[in-house]
């Protein structure tokens, strides 16, 4: 059965943050995940895990100002020294937090920006974060995300993603494959885990439409749990979904489906 870990930044949102924890645990989850640890101290953050057990499995470098719409600066020419940054602050919380995989987002491309300069930028920062978190065995992962809900994002395809990893040439640099947006750009779910197993860090899921839990739109999870089973893939599952009707009450995909 595969590993699920419990998205924080979108399950048991009806409990302020740091209640969320030992919701999750309670309900059966032995892993979580969010969006972002920084508006927090580590040592409160560790101590939610603590108390319940729990393990951190992935979070996410910071995406400059995300209520004005950024979401991630690793391809803006400008923003080097923030972008160094940002690497830091993740590496410091992942010590902390004893978090072995952080999620840099590559951002939109600025406007007026060559789509090449976007890239090469986007390259070389991703070599530079890789490099500070391998000594400590941090892997950096990238997301290929939808432009239906993230218009402007750098990279929406996974062979966009592959190829930025092909060009690091960094090992610790590998794909966070979230389902829900992969269906959403190009389908060829099952081919493209199968090819690309080797370099998949972190699974993220959801259904499409209106990214709830599997089962309610239509990505066969059944399927593609037992596909990942079959090709012995031991990393988490990240659930990042809009629960349909309440977070408990939306958990039963997890034996229904596996
Ligand atoms: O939106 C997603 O799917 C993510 O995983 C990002 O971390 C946040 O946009
Ligand atoms: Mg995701």
């Amino acid at each position: 059965m595969p590993k699920f870990a419990a998205n924080l930044s979108m399950l048991f949102t009806d409990l302020p943050f740091l209640d969320r924890f030992g919701a999750a645990r309670a309900a059966g989850f032995k892993a979580v995940e969010f969006l972002f640890p920084y508006a927090w101290p580590a040592e409160q953050i560790a101590a939610q895990l603590r108390a319940h057990g729990l393990r951190l499995v992935l979070f996410n470098l910071p995406p400059g100002d995300w209520d004005a719409g950024e979401r991630g600066m690793a391809c803006h020419p400008d923003r080097g020294d923030e972008f160094r940054a940002s690497v830091a602050a993740a590496r410091d919380y992942a010590l902390a937090l004893n978090v072995k995989q952080v999620h840099c987002m590559a951002g939109k491309i600025p406007p007026g920006l060559a789509p090449e300069t976007a890239h090469a930028t986007c390259l070389a920062n991703l070599r530079y974060a890789a490099d500070l978190l391998a000594p400590h065995g941090i892997n950096l992962l990238i997301e290929p995300i939808n432009h239906f809900d993230m218009p402007g994002y750098l990279l929406g395809r996974s062979a966009e993603a592959l190829a930025v990893i092909a060009a690091a040439g960094r090992p610790n640099l590998l794909l966070q494959y979230d389902v829900y947006h992969m269906q959403r750009m190009e389908g060829e779910l099952s081919n493209t885990i199968r090819a690309n197993l080797a370099r998949i860090g972190h699974v993220q899921i959801a259904d499409t439409p209106g990214r709830h839990e599997p089962g309610t739109g239509e990505i066969n999870y059944r399927h593609l749990f037992a596909l990942l089973d079959e090709l012995g893939y031991d990393g988490w599952i990240g659930c990042e979904y809009h629960p349909a009707a309440g977070t408990l009450s939306g958990l039963g995909w997890i034996t229904e489906l596996n």
